[in-house]
């Protein structure tokens, strides 16, 4: 089995922290591919890092064919659609993974994002996957994305965040909602005595369940089939992906 996790912004140090997250929960028989976009934002912290990280990210599945399964190490879920439509196997988001196996383990999880403009869009995606009813509140801890790995009080500032979180929603787990916080997850678990969920870990654990069942995206029919075939000009004159 092969999981390709693909980060989405060019930040070779975050794809390492990813890389080891989702290898310290591989089956043994499942091979991580991890991948850092060629092209795009250093960080994802905006909108306008989202739009601009799609290309890469589609790039990166389409330079990545065969793998059992794709994971968008990115909390803004960036292109996960355009990904399913460009991608032959599952493709999750690791806010979706996260939210889905949050969910079983209290009433209501608590999400702790990074700046706090990052806020509106896990909001979006807490009703888009349709957990509005088990998402007790969405924070920020106010850290920007590359200075996760650089900021020596990262593990304390994050560890308050979901502590306060948990207090102030009444919430029984927490969602961390950058998958640069991924290493500090069981750190963070052990000190706040609440279930931790890395969106890394988790996305990693889902596909491989998918694909031990045999799981599929409808690329033959559905509406993730490939895209139909057209012109693209401009910088995107010989982005020639599927
Ligand atoms: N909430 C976030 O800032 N998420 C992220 N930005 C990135 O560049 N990677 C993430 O996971």
């Amino acid at each position: 089995m092969r999981i390709c996790v693909i980060n989405p912004n060019t930040a070779a140090a975050m794809t390492e922290v990813i890389a080891a997250a989702a290898r310290s929960v591989a089956r043994p028989d499942c091979e991580i591919v991890a991948v850092t976009s060629t092209m795009g934002p250093e960080s994802i912290e905006s909108h306008y890092d989202e739009a601009l990280a799609v290309p890469g990210l589609l790039r990166a599945i389409a330079d990545n064919p065969g793998a059992d399964g794709y994971l968008v190490a990115c909390f803004g879920d960036p292109g996960l659609d355009a990904a399913r439509e460009v991608a032959d196997a599952p493709v999750l988001g690791i806010a979706e993974a996260a939210m889905h196996l949050a969910a079983p383990l209290g009433r209501t999880f608590s999400i702790v994002t990074t700046l706090d403009r990052t806020i509106g869009r896990a909001v979006d995606l807490v009703a888009h996957y349709g957990f509005a009813g088990q998402c007790g509140g969405v924070h920020a801890c106010d850290i920007p994305v590359l200075e996760l790995e650089t900021n020596p009080a990262t593990a304390d500032i994050l560890e308050k965040a979901c502590s306060e979180a948990l207090r102030t929603d009444g919430s029984d787990a927490i969602v961390l909602g950058c998958a640069g916080m991924a290493d500090l997850a069981q750190r963070i678990g052990a000190a706040i005595d609440a279930p931790v969920i890395d969106g890394v870990a988790a996305g990693v654990g889902m596909l491989a369940a998918l694909a031990a069942m045999g799981g599929r995206t409808g690329t033959a029919s559905g509406e993730f089939r490939a895209p139909p075939r057209k012109r693209y000009s401009g910088a995107l004159q010989d982005f020639e992906i599927s």
